[in-house]
């Protein structure tokens, strides 16, 4: 007889023995995506010298005080700068110096003029710009700092690497990026009806779906899926791959043979290991049967051989766990209030998961339930975004009722609610 646990207790459970993986690093080309293993503090002020944000002419605001249409003032044009060169001398207030976007301002200048608001006019020989309005001091200068000052937090550590970062890594000259390594997730199908993807059907058998679906879980929240292949339902067969796995990956996620049947062997091989059984059944619908035991502090997750309730295992227990390891706080499947859209009739004897698509209408989450809902089915995992979360005691629910709901591809909360 096993004893059925909560989620949430079942979750605790397993927290308690996450460890973070150690920190890599990898190229400025090769970040993204990754989770940042340091917090990135400002190594100095950006800008780093004043600079212009137009083209137009740098100056001196006093020499523009009296300046109006009926009186222009003139400025000799002394010299010209464009981005990425520096006029080195220093301006008297009756001189401008033409300037480009990006330009450092010149010494003696406290202002800029955008170009189109100027005109430039030659007189015996020499260059003069005509303006018609005054400047003020600090007009259209970008200041030393104003980006990011020296010593601030930009980016904080257990950040997913997005394209806005990698722009601040590169312009702190981050050639190479402190990273989380990546844990190595081992994935093991078991099952003598397992057929490779490419091999022809024969009767009695099926494709190893979960594999696959498993991969790219783990690669969608930033793990290194290693996959172990299938393996046939013996308890010898099962008890070596399992043993070859915790040799090389950090976590061992086995599909299938976790239930009562003559040939789920699972709950033996944690037994013949000596691993720390954390618990064989879960209060909910599917994966009720999903199981986790740690050896020598490596995480087992046994995951149901149905699809749908694979899924649904990985995504409960798995991914927080996986994500603890990488130093993200946002661990968990975010949690939110929706309107069921659609009746959902089933009495829940234990807190179902539902896979449905939730969808934001004027500013409101609607959810419905897609597709079937038995936990061998894998098309419905087509089409869901989110688990619509029924708790356990429950009778039914209609539609228009507030009802939870996780979504898959949100950043995630930090507390499992
Ligand atoms: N007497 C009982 N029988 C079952 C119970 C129960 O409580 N008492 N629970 C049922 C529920 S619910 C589930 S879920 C399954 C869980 O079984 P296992 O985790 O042991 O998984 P298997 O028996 O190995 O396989 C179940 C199902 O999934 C298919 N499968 C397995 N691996 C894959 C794969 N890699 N890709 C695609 N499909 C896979 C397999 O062929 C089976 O059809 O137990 C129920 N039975
Ligand atoms: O473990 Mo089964 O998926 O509860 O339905
Ligand atoms: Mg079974």
């Amino acid at each position: 007889m096993r004893k059925p646990i909560s989620v949430a207790e079942a979750i605790e459970r397993i927290m308690t023995w996450c460890q973070q993986v150690e920190e890599e690093y990898v190229s400025l080309e090769q970040c993204d995506g990754r989770i940042l293993a340091q917090h990135i503090e400002a190594t100095m002020p950006i800008p780093w010298f004043d600079r212009s944000p137009y083209d137009g002419y740098a100056l001196s605001a006093e020499a523009t005080a009296e300046a109006s249409s009926s009186h222009p003032v003139l400025l000799e044009v002394v010299g010209t700068v464009g981005a990425g060169t520096v006029w080195d001398g220093l301006l008297t207030p009756k001189q401008a110096v033409k300037i480009m976007t990006g330009a450092a301002i010149p010494n003696g200048a406290n202002a800029v003029i955008m170009v189109e608001l100027t005109k430039e006019i030659d007189k015996e020989g020499k260059r003069f710009v005509e303006i018609k309005r005054k400047v003020s001091e600090g007009e259209n200068i970008v200041r030393i700092g104003e980006d990011m000052k020296q010593g601030e937090v930009v980016v904080e550590k257990g950040t997913v690497i997005h394209p806005g970062i990698v722009a601040v890594l590169a312009t702190f000259g981050y050639d190479r990026v402190p990273v989380m390594k990546k844990p190595r997730v081992a994935i093991i199908s078991t099952g003598s009806e397992l057929l490779q993807v490419y091999e022809p059907l024969e009767k009695g058998k099926i494709r190893n779906s979960n594999a696959y679906m498993l991969q790219a879980q783990v690669r969608r929240i930033g793990g290194e899926p290693i996959l172990f292949g299938k393996v046939p339902d013996t308890f010898e067969h099962t008890l070596q791959v399992v043993q070859k796995a915790l040799r090389e990956a950090d976590v061992v996620i086995t599909t299938g043979g976790v239930s009562v049947g003559d040939f789920d062997y699972i709950p033996q091989v944690y037994e013949h290991l000596g691993a720390k059984l954390l618990f064989n059944k879960v209060a909910m619908r599917p994966g009720s049967v999903t199981s986790a035991a740690v050896f020598e502090n490596k995480m087992l997750f046994g995951l149901s051989g149905n699809p749908s309730a694979c899924y649904v295992g990985f995504e409960l227990f798995a991914r927080p766990f996986i994500k603890a390891m990488l130093g993200q706080s946002r661990r968990y499947l975010k949690r939110e209030q929706a309107v069921l859209q659609k009746d959902f009739l089933k009495p829940n004897p234990f807190t179902r998961f539902v896979r449905a698509r939730a969808s934001h209408h004027d500013g409101l989450l609607y959810v419905e339930p897609v597709g079937k809902d038995k936990s061998n089915i894998v098309s419905s995992l087509v089409q869901a975004n989110a688990l619509l979360v029924l708790p356990g005691g429950t009778r039914g629910f209609q539609a228009g009722d507030r009802v939870d709901v996780l979504l898959f591809e949100d950043e995630g909360d930090d507390i499992w609610r």
